[in-house]
């Protein structure tokens, strides 16, 4: 594996009529790596994937694939001559054709005679992990998940450098959604094929890839591994979007912040350069915090707050709210002179015998703060 990225998006711009809607994109998407870019509805996660794909044109900007320019300001390479793969949110099949038929829609008839088409078709079939059996029916005869299923194997046939995935689990349920999900993945991996996936589910984004790239109002706010962008948020608004979090006010003083959890170590946020986040480290604090105190809001995730029976904070549970293998637990902590003010706070716990209404509990932070001088 080279060092070199598959792709390397700069300075992308994208304006319908007077109203822009990317605003410079740079990213790089490592070979054979799998990138994530989620963001709320709106932000412009489709048209940078139209963009990259070919179905659109940028205002400005560039994209160079394997060192092929693809777009260069106005000027692009016809989506067909790009050797990407896209997948779209509803799998976009041809319902007069077979599953084979449209798995087989590419092939060259001319080099390629009908039973080495067949041989292809099951073996993309098998691919995917579906019955090779499958190739006779009609799209419509197969589930949700199955036609997902055909859709990739159909952008596989190809043998494509970058495989774009617009969504394409949303229109699955729960259960079918996370399996597909899996399965998609797991063929990716295995054909050692470039992803680049989008979708507005956050849970999702954070499984699937090993670069995730948060994308607000047209801009990336962040772009890192997952648990770096999830544990060290580059701003509240990134930290609010990716998951619950409890943000309270704190004295911070050098990488040691004064709240009303005690005293908590704190680090600096990440940044959007992800190599930088990663040199970081995840543990040391910053020592450019600041070293007059000053209050700042700091961000914990809520299962870094613990039950404990010897932790050092007490409070009163005010509601549960329970989810099977995991509780939501709103808890009042006591007033001190230091902060006389009530505060509540939630937490995620196991137990929801241990955590009932009215229950008096202790509690203990685990874990680093992100503090944020800008608030
Ligand atoms: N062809 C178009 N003409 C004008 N505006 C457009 C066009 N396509 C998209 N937009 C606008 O660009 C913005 C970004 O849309 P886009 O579909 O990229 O967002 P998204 O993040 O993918 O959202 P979603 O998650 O809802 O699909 C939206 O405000 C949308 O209305």
């Amino acid at each position: 594996m080279t060092t070199e990225p598959l792709m390397t998006i700069s300075g992308v711009h994208k304006s319908f009529g007077s109203t822009r809607i990317l605003h410079g994109i740079d990213l790089e998407l490592p070979r054979g790596s799998r990138t994530s870019i989620v963001g709320p509805s709106g932000s412009g996660k489709t048209t940078l994937l139209r963009i990259i794909a070919g179905f659109a044109a940028a205002t400005d900007g560039r994209i160079v694939m394997n060192g092929r320019t693809l777009v260069e300001g106005r000027t692009s390479v016809p989506p067909h001559l790009r050797n990407i793969g896209f997948v779209a949110q509803d799998g976009a099949l041809f319902p007069h054709l077979s599953v084979g038929e449209n798995i087989g829609y590419a092939f060259d008839k001319r080099t390629m005679n009908r039973s080495a088409r067949e041989r292809r078709i099951a073996e993309l079939l098998e691919k995917v992990h579906l019955d090779p059996q499958l190739a006779k029916r009609a799209p419509a005869e197969l589930s949700g998940g199955q036609q997902q299923r055909v859709a990739l194997a159909r952008a596989l046939s190809r043998n494509p450098d970058l495989m774009l995935l617009d969504e394409p689990f949303s229109a699955l349920d729960a259960g079918l959604r996370k399996d597909t999900r899996k399965a998609v993945g797991d063929t990716l991996a295995e054909a050692g094929i470039t992803t680049l996936l989008v979708t507005h589910d956050q849970a999702e984004a954070l499984s699937f890839s090993d670069q995730l790239a948060v994308m607000r109002a047209g801009k990336l706010a962040q772009v890192g591994e997952p648990m770096h962008v999830y544990s060290r948020p580059a701003d509240l608004e990134t930290a609010r979007f990716l998951g619950d979090a409890v943000i309270l006010d704190a004295s911070v003083q050098g990488s040691l912040a004064t709240c009303v959890l005690g005293q908590i170590p704190v680090r600096l946020p990440g940044r959007l350069d992800p190599s930088h986040v990663v040199r970081r480290g995840a543990t040391s604090a910053d020592s450019s915090t600041t070293t007059a105190a000053r209050v700042m809001p700091i961000m914990l995730r809520p299962e870094q707050l613990r039950l404990a029976e010897d932790g050092p904070i007490t409070g009163t549970v005010v509601e549960t709210d329970f989810f099977g293998a995991e509780v939501d637990v709103t808890i009042r902590l006591d007033p001190t002179p230091e902060y006389p003010s009530p505060v509540t706070l939630k937490i995620r716990h196991w137990n929801v015998q241990t955590a009932l209404p009215e229950s008096r509990v202790r509690l203990r932070v685990v874990g680093t703060a992100v503090a944020y001088p800008e608030g």
